[in-house]
C-alpha cells in the first residue's frame, strides 16, 4: 500500500494550566478547532483542520516558537517579554489581562527611584533586569517560581515585582504597588516571524473572527427611508450597512454591526429617529 503524503500541519502552543489556559482553549473551540477533552493529553491533531495543538507551559511556549519548533502559539505578553525569546506578537487575545508592577510593604515606598540598593523577589527576573539595567538602577534581584508576595514577610526580598490582576493577593499579604507600571499585559498569538508557515493567516483570521463576533452584534431595524442616511451615521457598520426596500412604501430594513458596547444606546437613537422593530443577535463567527 502507498503511503499517502502527510499534509503540513500548523503547530500550535496552548497554555496547558494555569490563568490562560481555559480562556485560550475557549477561543480555540470557537475558532472551529477539535480541542482535548482531558488534562492529561498533552498534544492533540485536528486533521480536519490542518492543525496540531501541543499544550504547554505558558512560561515555555516564547521558547518553542523562538526556536521555530513550534509555529505559533499563545502566552502572556509578560511572558513573552520575560523570557527574551526572538518571537513577535501578531494579534492581542483580549484575555489574561493583568498589569507588571512593583509592591512593597504598605506605606514603606511610593517611587521607583526608591529601588536602588534594594532585594526585589520575582518569577518574572528576565523583565526585573531588563528594567533595571535600562534605568542605570543597582538592585538585586531574586529568583522565585510563585507566590512571591510572602518573600518580604519572610525577610528574603524587600520589594516584589509581580503580576497583579484585581489586587486581592497584595492586599492580603499587606502589600501595596508603588511606581509606574512595568508592562500591561494581555494574551497574545506569537510566531517567530519572517516567512509566514503554511496556514499560520487562516488560525490568525480564525481568532481574529472570534475576537469581532465577542464585540460586535447584529442590529436589524425597519425605518422611514428618508431617514436611512442619518440612521447609517449613526451606526456606520464596519463596511456599511445592507439596505433593502420593505413592503410598506417609502420604509427601508437596515441590518449593520455595531459594538457590543455601544449597542443599546444606538438602538435609543434609533428609536428616536423613527425606527421600528430594532432587533440586536448574537453573532457566532465571522470574517471580516
Ligand atoms: N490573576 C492572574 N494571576 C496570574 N497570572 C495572570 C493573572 N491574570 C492574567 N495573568 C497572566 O497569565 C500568565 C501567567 O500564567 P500562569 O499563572 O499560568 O503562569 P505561572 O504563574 O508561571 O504558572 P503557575 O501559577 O501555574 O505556576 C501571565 O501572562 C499573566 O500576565
Ligand atoms: O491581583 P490578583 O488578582 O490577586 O492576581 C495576582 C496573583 O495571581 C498570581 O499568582 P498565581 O495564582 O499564578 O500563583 P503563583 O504566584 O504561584 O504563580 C500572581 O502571581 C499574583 O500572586
Ligand atoms: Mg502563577
Amino acid at each position: 500500500m502507498t503511503e499517502l503524503p502527510q499534509t503540513p500541519r500548523l503547530r500550535v502552543a496552548v497554555p496547558n494550566k494555569g490563568a490562560l489556559s481555559q480562556a485560550a482553549t475557549e477561543m480555540l473551540r470557537e475558532s472551529g478547532y477539535r480541542q482535548r477533552h482531558s488534562n492529561v493529553e498533552l498534544r492533540l491533531v485536528d486533521a480536519d483542520n490542518g492543525v496540531e495543538f501541543f499544550y504547554l507551559r505558558p512560561r515555555d511556549i516564547a521558547l518553542y516558537v523562538g526556536e521555530g519548533q513550534l509555529d505559533v502559539g499563545i502566552t502572556g505578553r509578560d511572558l513573552l517579554r520575560d523570557s527574551g525569546a526572538k518571537a513577535e506578537e501578531v494579534l492581542t487575545l483580549e484575555f489574561g489581562r493583568a498589569r507588571f508592577r512593583f509592591a512593597g510593604p504598605t506605606g514603606r515606598f511610593s517611587s521607583l527611584d526608591q529601588l536602588a540598593g534594594q532585594r526585589i523577589a520575582t518569577s518574572y527576573d528576565g523583565i526585573v533586569r531588563g528594567f533595571l539595567e535600562e534605568r542605570g538602577i543597582d538592585a538585586t534581584v531574586t529568583r522565585l517560581d510563585g507566590a512571591v508576595e510572602t518573600s518580604i514577610q519572610l525577610g528574603v526580598a524587600d520589594v516584589i515585582a509581580d503580576v497583579v490582576e484585581t489586587g486581592s493577593t497584595l492586599r492580603a499579604a499587606g502589600l501595596e504597588t508603588f511606581g509606574e507600571v512595568i508592562l500591561d499585559s494581555e494574551a497574545v498569538l506569537i510566531t517567530r516571524g519572517g516567512i509566514a508557515p503554511d496556514g499560520l493567516e487562516i488560525f490568525r483570521r480564525r481568532l481574529e473572527g472570534v475576537l469581532v463576533a465577542r464585540n460586535y452584534v447584529m442590529m436589524d431595524y425597519d425605518i422611514p427611508t428618508a431617514q436611512v442616511p442619518v440612521a447609517a451615521a449613526l451606526a456606520p457598520g464596519i463596511e456599511s450597512p445592507t439596505v433593502a426596500p420593505l413592503q410598506r412604501d417609502g420604509w427601508s430594513a437596515v441590518r449593520v454591526m455595531v459594538p457590543r458596547a455601544g449597542a443599546h444606546k444606538i438602538m435609543d437613537d434609533l428609536y428616536e429617529l423613527g425606527a421600528r422593530g430594532i432587533l440586536l443577535t448574537d453573532i457566532h463567527a465571522c470574517r471580516l
